[in-house]
Order: C-alpha cells, then structure tokens, then sequence
C-alpha cells in the first residue's frame, strides 16, 4: 500500500450537495459488450439526450482513454484490470462532483464490472449490457479489427481469443441487432426517469 503517509480530506460540498444544484441523482451508466456492439454509439445518443434535458452528465469513451490515462496498457488480461480499475476510479470522482457518468469499455471480466459496483453507494451502478450477437459486431465491423485478428494480425481479441463474460444480471439489456440507436438511447433514458436519477422536469 502506497497510501500509508497520506490523509483523505473531506471536502466542505458534499457529493449531496453538489446534486442537489443539478437537480439529478449521481449515477454511474456502465455499458459493457463486444467491440462494436454499440457501446460508444449508444452512450454518446444517451448523453446527447441528457444534454438536451439539461442534465449534467460525462462520457468518458474506451478509445478517448486508452490514448491518453491508460496509454501505457495494452489488452493482456492483467492490463484490462487495471484500465478498468482506473477507469471506475475516475468515475467515482465525477459521481462525487454530482454528474450522472457513462463509461463505454468492453469491460469483458464479471469480476472487475463487480469491483466497480463496490465502489459506490447502493444503486448507483448501472450495468447497460449492449448485447450484441458476434456475428452482428464482426459484419459492422467499424474498425476492421475483426478482420485482423481473424488474420491473426491482433492477439488476445475479445471474442476470439480472450474471454468476454456475459452479465448475469445487468440492470438494462440492449439489442442492438433489434432496435434502432434512438429506441436503445430511449430505453436508458426512460430507466433513469423510472428510477429518480432525472426528474421529468428536465424533459420540459
Ligand atoms: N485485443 C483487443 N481486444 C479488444 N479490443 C481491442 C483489442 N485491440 C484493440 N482494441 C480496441 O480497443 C478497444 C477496447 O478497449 P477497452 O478499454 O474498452 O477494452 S477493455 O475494457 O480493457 O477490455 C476496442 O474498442 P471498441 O471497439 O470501442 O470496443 C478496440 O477498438
Ligand atoms: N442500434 C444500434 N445501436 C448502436 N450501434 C448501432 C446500431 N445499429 C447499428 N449500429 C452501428 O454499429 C456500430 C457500433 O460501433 P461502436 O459504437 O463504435 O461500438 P463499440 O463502442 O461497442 O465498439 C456503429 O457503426 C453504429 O452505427
């Protein structure tokens, strides 16, 4: 442990506070799927919806952090570990600023999705499942890296050749396959009215 000689300080605006100004509650929208399931397509419509609702939310995106916070990890099953450790850290900070956060990360180990969850105050956590068949991600194929690592061009590719843990029970279940971006954007956004994270105010 590193943090033997150092001290928490609480800060004088509480987490409470902070929200209350926002008029929302704290959430943390943690999708999970294959690479090019949807995730990032889905939590940018989600967080463009909550923009026009005047909502106070963060995307932090799986490539966007991968180039810059974690860009010294690659994707052995120890370096996912860490990005996702780091990435549920960060999170936690910007729930603490009040902000109804999505993180899009393949997030493949049930484990560390649980280590996440931990983290935080009972229901803040949010496990958006972007169930998408392979099949479907590897025809999209919006990268091209489906195609390389077929050709054995990338290792260790989710799906292939490292394991993705399906959610046992996430909190919402999106098909990409059978609805459109808006009708899955939607689906979420009706889950945090239903839940109290937003009020339905902010939707006049
Ligand atoms: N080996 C391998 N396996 C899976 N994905 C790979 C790999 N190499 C590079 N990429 C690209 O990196 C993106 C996944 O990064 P994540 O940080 O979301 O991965 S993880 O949560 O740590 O498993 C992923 O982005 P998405 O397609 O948006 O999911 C890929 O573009
Ligand atoms: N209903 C849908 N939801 C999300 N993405 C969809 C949907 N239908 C088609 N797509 C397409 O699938 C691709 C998903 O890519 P992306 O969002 O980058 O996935 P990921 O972040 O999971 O890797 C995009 O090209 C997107 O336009």
């Amino acid at each position: 442990m590193k943090t033997e000689n150092t001290v928490w300080h609480n800060q004088h605006i509480s987490k409470g506070q902070r929200a209350a100004l926002k008029k929302q509650k704290p959430a943390l929208l943690w999708y999970t799927g294959l690479s090019g399931s949807g995730k990032s397509t889905v939590a940018n419509a989600v967080d463009a919806l909550l923009y026009k609702y005047s909502c106070h939310s963060y995307l932090l995106d799986g490539d966007n952090v991968r180039h810059g916070l974690n860009g010294d990890l690659g994707f052995s099953d120890e370096a996912r570990i860490e990005n996702i450790r780091r990435i549920s850290e960060v999170a936690k900070l910007f729930l603490d600023a009040g902000l109804i956060v999505s993180t899009a990360f393949i997030s493949p180990f049930a484990s560390d999705r649980a280590l996440a969850k931990a983290k935080l105050a009972a229901g803040e956590f949010i496990e958006i499942y972007i169930d998408t068949p392979i099949s479907v991600c590897e025809q999209r194929d919006p990268k091209g890296l489906y195609k390389k690592a077929r050709a054995g061009e990338i290792k260790d590719f989710t799906g292939i050749d490292s394991n993705y843990d399906v959610p046992a029970a996430p909190q919402i279940h999106i098909k990409t396959a059978e609805n459109s971006i808006e009708q899955c954007a939607e689906q979420i956004v009706a889950y945090l009215i239903e839940h109290n994270f937003i009020s339905v105010d902010n939707l006049n």
